[in-house]
């Protein structure tokens, strides 16, 4: 019996020799597994599986079994895998991994209230605002536009949920955020925490003998202390009757209908502001490092710009319409570099059957995106950053493929479990790809002899949500007018931050009154 543990069992789908007990766990990468699931896909399919002991891993490269298995069969693959330092941290009410639960279910319903496509036009003032501060950032401190989009990023979802803005990175909101966040993502890498939950029974270690418990003790702390924060200052400003029409607003009037109690409101809040923040980031700052990669493709950008727009007006939402080669540029960056390349793992609910394949109950699935995106079966050059793929094909596939699963939705994943902030960042994404474009050049950094210091477009960080390790560039103005028409636009948007702008420290304060006083 003991032998048998981790053998692949007879009808699941093929995959790399496993050994007795370990099954596939020694060879699991540890570090970019996309890559090696990519591997894997060329070698044993677009359906293959692992065995970590007695759990079955399946992971699909394959557009059609993509649709089938985790859209068409959602009811039975919205599941998600145990997750025990999910549950050490937040309760397992940690929306974004929590099982098929009723709490995850009251969640999903009450993010609907905000987050639809309805719901996301009245964030737009919000977004635009805080693109145009982006601008302004970009405009007087270029070097540190890693951290302003960052910045950019969790303003908006600050704001949107929590009625509060961040105006500064530096400020603890932003920092300490991030760091708490980062250290935490740590510890859901593969190999951070010993396999708890394919061996139970390592749960039972004492947390002085295990590091990885203590941790997880100590971001819940900080976690909850920042998050609980949050919609207790949202209801002292309810109180003061200082509404601002925030989401925790009205998720606090309707706790009682939506089933939600204290402690659900408060991991609620926090976790959609995980999942909004390093997301929407990584994907502009994998923008700007393909631009500057690709001058050829930022050239034609521009040229559409300039006859769309042209230098004396800021674009909006709605000139993206007549420009099919930036829309292409934003599609090709979600292909060439996927947010999350392996999105976020299901489970299944029930056995399911699949082209002759038994996946058992319990089965973790893994949607391979980097393996799909980068599939030459599917595109032409897929290493190449190509644009005008998206002109040639909806889609971006080559001719004779049905690239019609490949849908923009893709990479927000999949089923009842799709990503319910998608066109919020559908929003982010657009805005700022356009204002970028029409603001700036961007370029390569120089040396210290004028050479031209290439990026490297392969260097990211190994994370669930992966983003470009920390780059150097050179971004300026593309014309005399720019500059102007940003700290114009800049003093305008004061009025759509103005109510999101409670509860800022002195600094911040000081911070926002010198930098409009500038812009003036
Ligand atoms: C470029 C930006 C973004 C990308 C690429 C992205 C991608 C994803 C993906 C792939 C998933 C997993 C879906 C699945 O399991 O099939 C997900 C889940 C999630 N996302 Fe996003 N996301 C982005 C932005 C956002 C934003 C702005 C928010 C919040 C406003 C958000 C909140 C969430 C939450 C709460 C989940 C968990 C949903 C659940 O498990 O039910 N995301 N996202």
């Amino acid at each position: 019996i003991v032998l048998k543990i981790g053998s692949r069992e007879k009808g699941l789908p093929p995959g790399p020799p496993t050994v007795p007990i370990l099954g596939n766990a020694h060879i699991f990468p540890t570090e970019f597994p996309h890559y090696k699931f990519t591997e894997w896909a060329r070698k044993y399919g677009g359906l293959f599986s692992l065995k970590i002991g007695n759990d079955t891993v399946v992971v699909l490269t394959d557009v059609a079994a993509v649709k089938e298995l985790l859209d068409k069969r959602s009811s039975t693959t919205a599941d998600r895998p145990p997750c025990y330092v999910g549950d050490l941290v937040s309760d397992g009410l940690n929306m974004a991994l929590s099982s098929f639960t009723p709490a995850w279910k009251t969640q999903r319903r009450a993010s609907a209230a905000i987050l639809t496509p309805q719901a996301t036009s009245q964030h737009l003032p919000i977004q635009r605002a805080e693109a145009t501060q982006l601008l302004h950032n970009i405009l007087h401190s270029p070097q540190s536009f890693y951290t302003d989009i960052q910045r950019y990023s969790l303003s908006v979802i600050y704001s949107v949920l929590h009625g509060k803005r961040v105006p500064r990175y530096e400020t603890e909101e932003v920092t300490g955020f991030i760091t708490v966040m980062h250290e935490w993502t740590a510890l859901l890498e593969p190999g951070s925490v010993p396999p708890v939950d394919a061996i139970p029974i390592l749960k039972l270690i004492p947390e002085r003998w295990a590091r990885w418990k203590r941790e997880c003790k100590r971001i819940r702390h900080l976690q909850r202390a920042r998050y609980f924060g949050l919609v207790e200052d949202t209801r002292e400003r309810m109180r003061r009757n200082q509404h601002n029409g925030s989401f925790m607003e009205e998720v606090l009037e309707r706790q009682a209908e939506l089933g939600m109690d204290d402690e659900m409101t408060g991991w609620f809040g926090g976790i959609v502001l995980e999942g909004a923040t390093d997301t929407t980031s990584s994907y502009i700052q994998s923008l700007v490092l393909a631009l500057v990669a690709h001058p050829e493709a930022q050239k034609k950008a521009h040229e559409e710009i300039d006859r769309v727009v042209g230098e004396h007006r800021m674009p909006t939402l709605e000139d993206l319409e007549q420009m099919p080669y930036v829309r292409a540029i934003i599609s090709e960056t979600h292909r060439f570099r996927p947010v999350a390349p392996l999105g976020l793992p299901h489970a299944t609910l029930a056995p399911e059957e699949y082209h002759g394949y038994m996946i058992p109950k319990g089965t973790t699935i893994f949607v391979n995106m980097w393996g799909i995106f980068h599939d030459p079966a599917l595109y032409d050059n897929p290493e190449d950053f190509i644009p005008e793929r998206y002109l040639l094909s909806e889609n971006g596939t080559k001719p004779g493929v049905d690239g019609s699963g490949l849908k923009p939705s893709f990479v927000f994943g999949f089923g009842r479990r799709i990503c319910p902030g998608m066109y919020l960042a559908q929003n982010s994404i657009n805005l700022n790809a356009m204002n970028l474009l029409w603001a700036f050049n961007f370029r390569p950094d120089i040396d210290t002899n004028g050479n031209l210091i290439p990026v490297d477009t392969f260097a990211y960080t190994t994370a669930v949500a992966t983003a470009p390790i920390p780059f150097k560039c050179r971004i300026t103005p593309r014309t005399a007018g720019t500059a102007g028409i940003i700290e114009h636009a800049f003093l305008e948007a004061a009025d759509a931050f103005s109510k999101f702008e409670v509860g800022l420290s002195p600094d911040d304060k000081e911070f926002v009154a010198k930098s409009r006083a500038h812009a003036r």
